[in-house]
């Protein structure tokens, strides 16, 4: 049973880890789900005989939380496999083919890194919320780009969820959140955490949820 509310995303959006074992990745999610309001499969280094394995033995889990499952990079597998979303960098595809394939009610989220203007060019291609980051130091992509906390104001007329991306920690987590993000994207401040699941109530509670 998922703790999160189901209207008005706002919380901890978790992203897998490159775990090879579908089994390993499973328990790892496992403990952690019930305090995520979205997740996020992610695999960088996963085929995609791989990538559709887990994603397949993530689906119930998520459904069984009542957790959206969101496909990093890949729509067309997420509209094949029956997932809730997907979502797409500047270089995964183009959104409104997106949107026209998985359809109105699917959650489709586009990385628009620093840019308040991509933020709103994504939203009128079919986006349903915009991300934005690395804002700290990103142990799990250390060369992503830098974006500063200005742009979540800047893009909060969009109306739709900001999301706020990037070597996010539960002790750096309110400051995001006061700054405007309605959800927090997480790969190692949970999963390299030494009790994971404290960790990831802690981005649930710096949202007071
Ligand atoms: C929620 C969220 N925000 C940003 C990203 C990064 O997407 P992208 O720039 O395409 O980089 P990769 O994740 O593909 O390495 C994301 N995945 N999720
Ligand atoms: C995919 C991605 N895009 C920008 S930072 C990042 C990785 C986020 O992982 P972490 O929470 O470990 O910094
Ligand atoms: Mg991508």
């Amino acid at each position: 049973m998922n703790i999160s509310p189901s209207s008005a995303p706002r919380g901890l959006y978790l992203i897998t880890p490159d775990v090879a074992e579908t089994a390993q990745l499973l328990a790892q999610v496992a403990p952690v789900l019930p305090h995520a309001t979205w997740m996020q499969y992610r695999n960088k280094r996963a085929d995609s005989t791989l990538r559709r394995e887990q994603i397949q033995a993530l689906l119930p889990l998520c459904q069984a939380t009542g957790v959206p499952l969101i496909v990093n990079d890949d729509w067309a597998l997420a509209a094949e496999l029956g997932a809730d979303g997907a979502h797409l960098g500047e270089d995964d595809g183009v959104l409104h083919e997106a949107r026209r394939a998985l359809g109105p009610a699917a959650i489709l989220g586009a990385s628009c890194y620093d840019s308040a203007a991509l933020a709103r060019r994504a939203v009128d291609a079919g986006a349903s919320y915009v991300a934005f980051g690395a804002f700290f130091p990103s142990p799990t992509k250390p060369d992503a780009r830098v974006a500063h906390k200005s742009v979540l104001r800047d893009a909060a007329a969009l109306g739709v969820p900001r999301v706020a991306i990037g070597g996010i920690t539960p002790e750096n987590a309110r400051q995001l959140v006061a700054a405007g993000a309605d959800l927090l994207a997480v790969i190692s401040g949970v999963f390299a955490a030494r009790h994971p699941a404290a960790a990831a109530a802690a981005y649930r509670a710096a949202f007071n949820l």
